[in-house]
């Protein structure tokens, strides 16, 4: 089997005397889409600059593309695809002279062919003429995927692509994302949208600076051992109130006209859920646990061990 695209252990990283990204270890397969979640401030985008070549560890060891984090830098860089939180692109340009500018700042070889080829790709070309300012969310985003993939790079790190970009627009470009793997190249992506983890092979989530769970989704929802009860009826919110606080109930969430009651003990949950929905008049059942259910509960654990 081939040495995976990204593997690093214990990889730290400190601004001052503050430890931002604390012994983070992960790895991340040849072709993989990895997610890359967890609370603003956590990390990911500090972990995603230490794996792209942009910033010296002060701490840890690993290799990406078969190159070491600490000495080979330079060459991560020039195989790498970064895609920052906040690109920016000439708006009084077109889409073709947008990207014509990129392959020139890095002089590429073949520069006429190799961005008539990514506008191709995609699906870019018959926009090509049009002022990058006048384009929508999705097609700026676009546009900013093209220009990271230009050079062929082997590893794409997307720092929340997709942010403040509307649910159709944000599938087309995870369509993108899942063709471009198809084709062999690995991705890493943070994101803050729970559609868009289960959308990844694998997910990592880090709060704190601590990679706290990994796995693909089922397995992170699994390895929580949560449980969920729904809870519906007209006096649900009364539902709700007598809930706060009591055994086992560790988030209270209204869907609508439903709740959504989590904890970590189940046998001390379900039996004040079936308590509370007596009382009540309401009806209660067990339910799925979502990502975003395990999410909440790892931010709240997270906190109480700052506190
Ligand atoms: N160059 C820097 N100097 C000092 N502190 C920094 C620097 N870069 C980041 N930080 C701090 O490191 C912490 C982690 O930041 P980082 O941007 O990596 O988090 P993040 O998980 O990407 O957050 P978000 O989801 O909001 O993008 C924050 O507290 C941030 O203020």
């Amino acid at each position: 089997m081939s040495e995976p695209a990204i593997t690093v252990t214990d990889l730290t990283k400190r601004f001052g005397d503050k430890t931002v990204v604390d012994r983070v270890s992960l790895s991340v397969e040849r072709g993989e889409i990895a997610g890359f979640l967890g609370p603003n401030g956590s990390g990911k985008t500090t972990t995603i600059r230490l794996m792209c070549g942009l910033l010296q560890p002060d701490g840890g060891s690993g290799r990406v593309l078969g190159h070491d984090i600490q000495t080979e830098r330079g060459a991560i860089k020039r195989e790498v695809g970064y895609m920052t939180q906040r690109f920016s692109f000439y708006e009084d340009l077109t889409i073709e002279e947008n990207l014509n500018f990129v392959a020139g700042l890095y002089r590429m070889a073949g520069r006429r062919r190799v961005v008539r080829e990514t506008l191709q790709d995609l699906g870019l070309y018959s926009r090509r003429d049009q002022l990058a300012g006048s384009l929508s969310g999705g097609w700026k985003q676009r546009l900013a995927l093209a220009a990271c993939v230009m050079h062929r790079p082997k590893l794409l790190m997307l720092d929340e692509p997709t942010a403040g970009v509307d649910p159709k627009a944000r599938r087309d470009f995870w369509d993108e994302i899942h063709r471009l793997a198809a084709d062999g190249l690995t991705v890493l992506v943070s994101t803050h949208y729970m559609d868009e983890a289960e959308r990844c092979h694998r997910i990592n989530y880090i709060s704190y600076g601590t990679l706290v769970a990994r796995g693909t989704v089922a397995e992170v929802v699994r390895d929580a051992g949560l449980t969920t009860m729904v809870i519906s009826g007209t006096r649900a919110g009364e539902a709700a109130r007598r809930l706060e606080g009591a055994a086992g109930v560790d988030q209270i969430a209204p869907f609508g006209t439903t709740l959504h009651v989590v904890g970590r003990d189940g046998a001390a949950l379900r039996e004040t859920v079936a308590r509370v929905a007596e009382e009540t008049g309401t009806e209660a059942a067990p339910a799925e646990t979502s990502l975003e259910d395990v999410f909440i509960q790892l931010m709240g654990d997270a906190q109480d061990n700052m506190s």
